[in-house]
């Protein structure tokens, strides 16, 4: 990442809910709360890897970035634009900087569409190379540059590999030449083999491309492997984010403690204390009242049942929203 840090996004307060519908008759609809209340910058030319359980609000994070759902309330701007009020050919624009990859390759893609029809679709919805030969020449590009063979480009996507598979999806998100990609859990559905070269071309476009991501990943293998910051969630709040050289070496929030000790140590003569939270994540239905944590943290204190901690600095490069750390 560059040293001279330009924020792209500004996310503040973002926050998604989701209406449940009442199951019996005469019972109140409730709410369930995805996003809580996230507050974050975005660098342009990082990773910010987003981690935390499954259903912690991480893919609704994501996908509220880019309005696939509508926030509740919040803002995110992105290069200094709120994008909730973008219209018209602002909107179009911004649909083409900010793309996103999702986890399973192959729901992802149309089953009955050519790797070259897949990958030129962006090219032909935003009318950007309306000349055939042209275009059929920058998905052949595309192809070659996310390590596809190109004479695989008129097979369908149930030819492919995972692997490949995904690839098909990186080509049609950089056809566009975007700026910011949200990866929403891009390798969780590869063999673990196949993880570490998508890892690698994600590394390598980034540096060619000078690319954002924001990568979600329930993996800590794979958040420290790309990411420059990490953003820990919890209950559909960031509780701690860090440069991500830092976090595995100092963990500040009991939730994070408990997740990185359940990481094997390298050598097998190294013993690691595990961290066993009690109880089970909380439901993220109804109102929360003090810290999302409390029912579960060993060090919980009588002030963490009534207020809500707020993601507070600790040292550079480093908040966690933890009463620990906050003395009153
Ligand atoms: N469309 C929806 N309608 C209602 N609830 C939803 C909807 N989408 C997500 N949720 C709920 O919002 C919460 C957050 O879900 P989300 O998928 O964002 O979590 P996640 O951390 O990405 O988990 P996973 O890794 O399992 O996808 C969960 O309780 C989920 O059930």
């Amino acid at each position: 990442m560059k040293d001279e840090k330009k924020v792209l996004m500004k996310v503040r307060n973002l926050t998604k809910e989701f209406k449940i519908k009442a199951s019996k008759f005469g019972e109140q609809p409730q709410v369930l709360h995805a996003v809580n209340d996230v507050s974050v910058d975005i660098y342009e030319g990082e990773t910010l890897g987003i981690i935390g359980e499954s259903g912690c609000g991480k893919s609704t994070f994501g996908k509220t970035l880019i309005q696939l759902h509508k926030a509740t309330s919040g803002s995110v701007e992105y290069n200094g634009r709120d994008i909730f009020s973008l219209q018209g050919k602002e909107l179009k624009d911004l649909k083409r900087d900010i793309q996103m990859v999702f986890q399973d390759p192959y729901s992802s893609l149309d089953p009955r569409k050519t790797a070259a029809k897949i990958i030129a679709e962006p090219l032909v919805v935003h009318k950007l190379e309306p000349d055939k030969k042209k275009r059929d020449d920058k998905v052949l590009g595309l192809m070659r540059e996310v390590g596809l063979d190109v004479q695989h480009v008129n097979r369908f996507p149930h030819e492919f590999s995972g692997g490949q598979r995904q690839r098909i999806n990186v080509a049609r998100a950089l056809a566009l030449n975007p700026k910011l990609i949200i990866c929403d859990e891009p390798v969780s559905a590869l063999d673990v083999s196949i993880q570490a070269q998508v890892l690698n071309l994600f590394n390598r476009l980034q540096k060619e491309y000078n690319l954002t991501y924001v990568f979600i990943s329930h993996d800590l293998g794979v958040i420290k492997h790309v990411s420059d910051r990490i953003a820990i969630m919890y209950l559909g709040r960031i509780v701690e984010l860090c440069d991500a050289d830092k976090l595995y070496d100092n963990p500040l929030h009991p939730y994070t403690k408990a997740l990185l000790s359940a990481i094997p140590t390298e050598s097998p003569f190294v013993k690691k204390e595990r961290i066993v939270l009690k109880g089970d994540i909380p439901s993220p239905i109804g109102d929360q009242k003090g810290c999302p944590l409390a029912g579960r943290c060993p060090q919980c204190m009588e002030r963490c049942r009534k207020e809500m901690p707020k993601l507070m600095k600790q040292e550079e490069g480093h908040q966690v929203a933890c009463f620990l750390y906050d003395e009153k």
